[in-house]
C-alpha cells in the first residue's frame, strides 16, 4: 500500500546564488491500495518520474509525507532507503536495463545475491521464476540474444525474485510493438491476479491504462483525476 499526503516537491535549477525553485509536483495526495494494479498517465514532463522517484527515495520531497506498507518513510536515509527498498520494491524499466554481461540467469539472480541468499536457493528460486515467464529455455541467453519482450520477461523477472510486495514500472512496455505489448501486459496482470503483488505504472499509453484497477491523471504537477483527500 501507498499512501502519499499533501506532496509537493520543487527542483533547484540554475547557478549557484542565483538558483530558481521550479515546483513540479503540487499538493498530490493519493492511495494505492495493496494488491491493485494503478497508473499514472500524463504528457511528457508532468511530473510521473519524479513521483515515482520519490515513492522509491531516490529523491525526498519538498513537503508532505510518504507512507510505504505501513511505514513512514518520508524522512528516511539513502542507507535506510537502500535496504527499504530492495525489501519492498521491484522496478521495471522502458529500457529494460538488464546487465549486459550476465547472463538471464545471472540477472534474474543478482538481487537475491545482493540479499546474501545461498546458491542452492538461488537456483531454485530463479530456474522456478524463468519457467513461469516462459524462458527456461533462455537461461544461458545473453540479454543482446533475446527479442525485446523476452528481455522484458526477463526484467520482470529480476522484479519479481525477492517477492517485493510492490513493483514500480516505468513505461514498461515503452520499448515494444503492440503485439508483444499485449504479452507483456497479460503476464503483468497474472502476476498481480496469482501473487497478489501491487503494481505502479507510469504511462503514456491508454492501453496500459486500461488494465488498471485505479487510474491516476497528472497534469502539469497536479492531479486531475483519481486524487484523494487521505486521512491525517
Ligand atoms: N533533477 C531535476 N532538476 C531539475 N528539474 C527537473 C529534474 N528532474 C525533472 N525535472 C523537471 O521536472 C518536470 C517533470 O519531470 P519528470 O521527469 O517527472 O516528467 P515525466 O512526466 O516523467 O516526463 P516523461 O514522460 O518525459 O519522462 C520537468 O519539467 C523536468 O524538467
Amino acid at each position: 500500500m501507498i499512501i502519499i499526503k499533501d506532496l509537493n516537491h520543487s527542483f533547484k535549477v540554475g547557478k549557484k546564488g542565483k538558483e530558481k525553485e521550479i515546483p513540479v509536483l503540487k499538493d498530490l495526495s493519493l492511495r494505492i491500495n495493496r494488491g491493485e494494479i494503478a497508473s499514472i498517465v500524463g504528457r511528457s514532463g508532468s511530473g510521473k518520474s519524479t513521483l515515482l522517484n520519490l515513492i522509491s527515495g531516490f529523491i525526498s520531497p519538498t513537503t508532505g509525507e510518504i507512507v510505504v506498507n505501513e511505514t513512514n518513510v518520508t524522512a528516511y536515509s539513502e542507507k535506510n532507503w537502500a535496504k527499504f527498498r530492495l525489501d519492498h520494491f521491484g522496478f521495471i524499466f522502458q529500457s529494460f536495463q538488464l546487465i549486459p554481461s550476465l547472463t538471464t540467469f545471472e540477472n534474474v539472480e543478482l538481487p537475491l545475491t545482493l540479499k546474501g541468499i545461498d546458491s542452492t536457493e538461488r537456483k531454485t528460486r530463479v530456474m522456478e521464476l524463468l519457467s513461469r515467464v516462459g524462458l527456461s529455455d533462455h537461461a544461458e541467453h545473453y540479454p543482446n540474444e533475446l527479442s525485446g519482450g523476452q528481455q522484458q520477461r526477463v526484467s520482470i523477472a529480476r522484479a519479481l525474485i525477492t517477492n517485493p510486495k510492490i513493483i514500480l514500472a516505468d513505461e514498461p512496455t515503452g520499448s515494444l510493438d503492440s503485439e508483444t505489448e499485449k504479452e507483456v501486459l497479460a503476464l503483468i496482470k497474472e502476476l498481480n491476479k496469482e501473487k497478489g503483488i501491487t503494481f505502479f505504472i507510469i504511462t503514456h499509453d491508454e492501453e496500459v491504462a486500461s488494465i488498471s484497477d485505479q487510474q491516476f491523471h497528472l497534469h502539469d504537477g497536479v492531479l486531475t483525476k483519481g486524487g484523494v483527500l487521505v486521512e491525517a
